[in-house]
């Protein structure tokens, strides 16, 4: 869908798009005319069909007036086969409108739903990795669930059924008109003043609309939340079985409460509407029996009357639940749009990559702040002369060959997570400018410089919340630097596309996601067009052989969720297997083997020393015994580097290293 071009919108689905803005009451709803856009021959018949249904029912009143005031008082039966005739034909047609106005309305509610789906499926793809720490999962699934559903049946049904109503009411009171023009002076009293009720509360309905698509929300993030494989084991491991219920309980009661009010408003309404309609009937009827009795008027026009306002006005008591469907369709059109509005990550890489930091003008403030930083250096390996733009990234340079690394660069990088974290304001404030002062706390990394040269292990040590992880989140494009620049081959990652981006640069997590699906298509994430023996080899070289030995179903095997079928060992190995496929010029470690027993871990560090020759490694690692060869170490602390060089120098510079190394060799 988002590959294709937008169609070209119509003045009906304008019309329509803007009708529902204006029922729902929420401004966003205009925008969803992207969904229905090339729709508009759909949209016309439905609002052509839903006029016609109305008038045909006009027919009604006027053949029975026929039949009570003509073919009944000559006592032939002869003479009432025509009207009885021509009321059946008035029947099927309005059925046969009916059925064609349900088969477009579920034409058109099927194409809206997948369209609004695919969008936000798609919008969610490209979403900064930022947003999703930050989100609920539930309330993600909530828009994906009832908001798409109570949005595809504003746009498909409720449009309609308004118009329908409003047909009815035009109709019904020319007909009335026609019928006896003194009579419809009380259907032109009642008409209005049954507008004027059905739009009282329309606010207050909004506003339980919203509260109650929030709690859904809600609800639906606490059951992903503890029905996911790790809440599930963490609720059990803790006895928090009644805790989550009565939490689920607690906002069920406000749901329900919510909802309760909503029934009442609706049903008073409905009341109210109902009491209007009996109301004229009676003044109706009355003043056509005295028209009757003093001869001005007859009888089968009295019961022509009475049939068009039961047919007419009789369905306005339901329209008051249609104030309802379109009070929650706007609320659920404002949410959709909400996360639509989320900027995507190339909005936010523009954000970040203002042009003096593209030009590699570091910030002024970056400069005064390592200089006070306290680090020890020893000069680091020349950074290679950055190449052009269009350098070549392709993984697969060199696959006969030796592979070809590339040179990783962090220059003075500043990063603070909660700087990172998109939305509508974020996007327009995200200048150089808006950043905190640099003694900020806010700061996770304080103008953090690292180097790894084309070709050689570089490991990044340090005590836990120093700032590792993040480093690695960096050198791999997951986040962007609010300051400073990531480099690969001496080119800026804003400037490189993500396709080629994330083609060059493999990564194994700390805590690798394995998907709900087989070995096979778990590994292939890594290479799509791998085949068989290919996955197998890979396998084989992060020491997995053995298991597939083991599984009857072999690579068909399913890990389960987060593939928890799989030893914490196990999954690690197989995410190690998947970036081996991968092939990348640079590998980012993050803690790779530290779920490992010592015999898998030996075999897996075989495998992964083959795998880096040529290729540029960065390790984030904890355990010190495992970057001793490195060809150059940084240690972080509290977001800065503060020494770097190999490990022998390291430990004879008895610094923040050696401190660091002795406990852990005791
Ligand atoms: N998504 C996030 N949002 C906000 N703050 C975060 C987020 N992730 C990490 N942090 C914070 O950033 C800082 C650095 O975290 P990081 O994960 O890089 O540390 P680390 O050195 O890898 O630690 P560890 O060795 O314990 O994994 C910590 O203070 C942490 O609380």
């Amino acid at each position: 869908m988002p590959s294709q071009p937008p169609p070209v919108p119509s003045r009906v689905t304008v019309l329509h798009a803007r009708a529902l803005a204006r029922l729902t009451g929420a401004a966003e709803a205009r925008r969803s005319e992207r969904f229905f856009a090339d729709q508009g021959r759909v949209v016309a018949a439905l609002v052509g069909l839903s006029v016609l249904g109305s008038a045909a029912v006009a027919a009604g009143p006027f053949i029975l007036r026929h039949l009570i005031d003509t073919s009944l008082p000559t006592g032939r039966v002869r003479d009432l086969a025509v009207p009885v005739l021509l009321l059946c034909a008035v029947l099927v047609f309005e059925s046969t409108v009916l059925s064609l106005r349900m088969a477009l309305i579920a034409r058109l509610g099927g194409v809206v739903s997948v369209r609004i789906r695919q969008t936000v499926n798609a919008h969610l793809q490209r979403l900064p990795f930022a947003f999703f720490p930050r989100s609920q999962q539930g309330e993600v699934m909530t828009v994906m669930s009832s908001d798409v559903l109570a949005a595809q049946n504003a746009i498909s049904a409720t449009v309609q059924a308004v118009i329908c109503r409003l047909a009815d009411i035009v109709v019904g009171t020319a007909v009335v008109f026609v019928l006896d023009w003194r009579l419809s002076l009380a259907v032109m009293v009642f008409a209005p003043a049954t507008l004027v009720i059905i739009r009282s509360g329309r606010r207050r309905l909004a506003a339980l609309s919203q509260r109650q698509r929030e709690l859904e929300g809600q609800l639906m993030a606490q059951v992903s939340d503890t029905a996911s494989v790790s809440g599930a084991l963490h609720v059990r491991l803790f006895d928090r079985v009644d805790y989550e219920r009565e939490r689920f309980d607690a906002a069920g009661a406000e749901l329900l409460a919510a909802a309760r009010e909503q029934a009442r408003l609706t049903s008073r309404v409905r009341f109210l509407v109902s009491l209007g309609i009996v109301a004229t009937m009676t003044a109706v009827v009355t003043l056509g029996a005295w028209l009757v009795s003093s001869e001005r008027t007859t009888l089968g026009t009295v019961a022509a009357l009475g049939g068009a306002l039961l047919v007419s006005f009789g369905p306005l008591s339901t329209a008051v639940d249609l104030r309802s469907e379109l009070a929650g369709a706007g609320a659920s059109f404002r949410r959709i749009f909400a996360l639509l509005d989320v900027p995507e990550d190339e909005a936010a890489t523009m954000a970040a990559g203002s042009p003096a930091v593209l030009a590699g003008q570091a910030p002024a403030a970056a400069g005064d702040l390592l200089a006070g930083a306290g680090r020890r250096s020893r000069p680091a390996p020349a950074l290679a002369v950055p190449r052009p733009l269009d350098l070549d990234l392709d993984p697969r340079v060199g696959a006969d060959a030796a592979p070809v690394g590339l040179d990783l660069a962090l220059d003075e990088v500043w990063f603070a997570y909660d700087q990172a974290v998109p939305g509508p304001a974020r996007a327009v404030g995200a200048a150089a400018g808006d950043h905190p002062g640099p003694d900020d706390p806010s700061w996770n990394l304080r103008g953090v410089t690292l180097r790894v040269a084309a070709g050689t292990t570089t490991a990044v040590v340090g005590a836990s919340g120093a700032g590792k992880t993040t480093i690695a989140y960096l050198a791999s494009g997951v986040h962007r630097p609010q300051r400073g620049r990531v480099l690969l081959g001496g080119v800026p990652l804003d400037a490189i596309p993500p396709a080629r981006l994330h083609a060059a640069i493999g990564v194994v997590p700390q805590d690798p996601h394995l998907f709900h699906d087989t070995i096979a298509a778990n590994l292939r994430y890594g290479r799509l067009d791998a085949t068989d023996d290919e996955l197998r080899a890979a396998l084989d070289a992060a020491s997995l052989s053995a298991l597939l030995d083991r599984l009857p179903e072999g690579l068909a095997t399913r890990v389960g969720a987060r593939g928890y079928r799989l030893s914490g060992g196990e999954r690690q190995r197989l995410a190690i297997a998947r970036v081996l496929l991968q092939s990348p010029r640079v590998l980012v470690l993050d803690e790779a083997t530290s779920a490992l027993d010592t015999v898998s871990e030996a075999a897996v560090r075989t495998a992964l020393d083959r795998l880096a020759v040529g290729r540029t490694c960065l390790v984030i690692a904890h355990r010190l015994s495992t970057v001793i060869d490195a060809d150059r170490i940084y240690v972080m602390d509290h977001g800065r580097v503060v020494e770097d060089g190999t490990h022998r120098d390291l430990l004879a510079d008895g610094g923040a290293y050696a401190r660091l190394y002795r406990p852990s060799t005791v």
